[in-house]
């Protein structure tokens, strides 16, 4: 290590930290001209979690935070086993398209003489990282339960397990050169997965990209971004990371002020995804990104619930397999909705409007293929929105009045024991910290499908829609 006295004097290293991981990141920083404003710096204290960065002066908006040049980014094309990974292109094509990374991160994150070891050493054993991944399936059922994110999780940690049984430990066998499964192991394997979900970046396509590859949902491979991975986020964040040829640069998107911290955006993020993919929460009242799901199998189970003749159950039948022909709905689907309403407007409608039709209209509809014929989308949003929804049609808001109550059904409180709960400060700060953050993602998709069910109430208002 270098002593203080020969390090050089980085613009915006607050060298009075004594962290000394810091010191050295912020040091490889000035190594490879990754550059930081003056007004900003890093730090543990004042932060909402661990690292994070801290305006020292007021900022505008539009400045400039700091810029990174792209051979400092780390993925498998800037790792030191980029030919090896490039050689064996072919064998480490998976669905995630995460392998090639992970396997450049086991190498760097183990080598004493990484080029990255100064940023990776940052996180020296991943203690920070408690995704529910590394909870216990128990204590994922019991404080999980009917969130969605226990299934989710339960995918992700069999993905992980085949995806280093079948491609990463041959692949390591057959390198030895360069990775060891004594090291290399699938526990390291997993944390790097979880790194991976809650620090890399994935660079959005250019238009002209995006027009090519039209089917292809996920075209770009994540990288790690030193420093933009030291920012926390918040839904309503004052940051951003913008994209150009030659480098990476934070911009500030909104005045910041001194002592304020500085808060990058992961996306718009429930409260869900957030602990799912990156392990923390903000609270429901402040994430206005928060959703909660209706599974379309729930909207199913309300309609039978509500057929009153085997005729009608038959009918539905038709019009669900009907609705599934259409790519309306399906067997892992679900119609989200926002604090405002439904996100998934279009499905939602359509599936509604097909549910409740009459034997004739349906058998009409089916003939003229007049679903072919778009409904008037601002129309469409407007009807489900938590403005429209007292307005539907008296069946269609029935329909959805029970399938909410099937929904909210599936947690394992109410949602007033959740808003007890987190009213009490006592009780809060006894509790441990998964439990906490457990509730944030329960009470916040209660409160929406509560507000939802509340909206749908029959008898609350006159129909419009029909
Ligand atoms: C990209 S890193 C940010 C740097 C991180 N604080 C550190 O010290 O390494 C993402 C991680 O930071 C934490 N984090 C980010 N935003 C947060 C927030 N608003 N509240 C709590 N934790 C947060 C979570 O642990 C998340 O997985």
């Amino acid at each position: 290590m270098s002593s203080d006295a020969k390090r050089p004097k980085v613009e915006g290293d607050y060298v009075e930290t004594r962290d000394e991981r810091l010191q050295n990141f912020l040091q490889w920083c000035h190594e490879v001209e990754l550059t930081i404003s003056n007004k900003v710096f890093l730090s543990k204290e004042g932060t909402v979690a661990e690292y994070g960065m801290m305006a020292k002066q007021n900022i505008d908006e539009g400045e400039v935070l700091f810029s990174i040049p792209r051979n400092a980014l780390l993925n498998q094309q800037t790792s030191k086993v980029k030919a090896v990974l490039e050689e064996s292109k072919g064998i480490l094509e998976n669905t995630s398209g995460w392998v090639p990374l992970l396997l450049a991160l086991m190498y760097e994150y183990t080598s004493p003489q990484s080029h990255w070891k100064p940023y990776l050493s940052l996180w020296p054993d991943f203690k920070a990282l408690d995704h529910p991944m590394f909870w216990s399936k128990e204590e994922r059922n019991k404080l999980l339960k009917g969130t969605g994110i226990c299934q989710a999780v339960e995918t992700d940690l069999t993905n992980i397990q085949k995806e280093y049984t079948d491609i990463v430990l041959p692949f390591i066998q057959s390198h030895s050169n360069l990775w060891n499964p004594e090291k290399h192991t699938l526990d390291l394997y997993k944390s790097l997965v979880a790194f991976v979900m809650s620090y890399s970046f994935q660079e959005p396509l250019k238009e002209e990209e995006e027009e090519e590859e039209d089917d292809n949902e996920d075209p770009n491979p994540p990288m790690m971004v030193p420093m933009a991975d030291m920012l926390n986020h918040v839904s309503n964040h004052n940051a951003k990371l913008e994209y150009s040829p030659d480098c990476l640069k934070m911009v500030a998107v909104h005045s910041i002020q001194a002592g304020e911290e500085v808060f990058n955006t992961y996306g718009q993020m429930a409260n869900w995804q957030l602990l799912h993919m990156y392990g923390f929460t903000e609270p429901h009242e402040e994430n206005v990104h928060d959703t909660a799901d209706i599974k379309n199998s729930v909207v199913h189970q309300a309609a039978l619930q509500l057929a009153q003749t085997e005729e009608d159950q038959h009918l539905l039948t038709e019009k669900w397999s009907t609705l599934c022909d259409m790519g309306i709905v399906g067997d892992k689907g679900a119609f989200i909705f926002g604090k405002k309403g439904c996100l998934t407007d279009t499905e939602l409608y359509t599936t509604l409007k097909v549910l409740c039709m009459e034997k004739d209209e349906f058998d009409a509809f089916q003939e003229d293929r007049e679903w072919e014929e778009a409904d008037d989308e601002d129309e469409v949003t407007q009807a489900l929105s938590n403005e429209g929804l007292p307005d539907l049609a008296p069946t269609w808001r029935r329909l959805l009045h029970v399938a909410t109550g099937i929904a909210l059904n599936a947690y394992t409180e109410g949602v007033e024991a959740d808003r007890m709960l987190l009213e009490d400060q006592e009780v809060l700060g006894r509790m441990n910290s998964r439990n906490r953050r457990a509730l944030q993602v329960r009470y916040g998709q209660k409160m929406i499908l509560r507000q939802i069910q509340q909206l749908t109430q029959s008898g609350s208002s006159t129909s419009k829609t029909s």
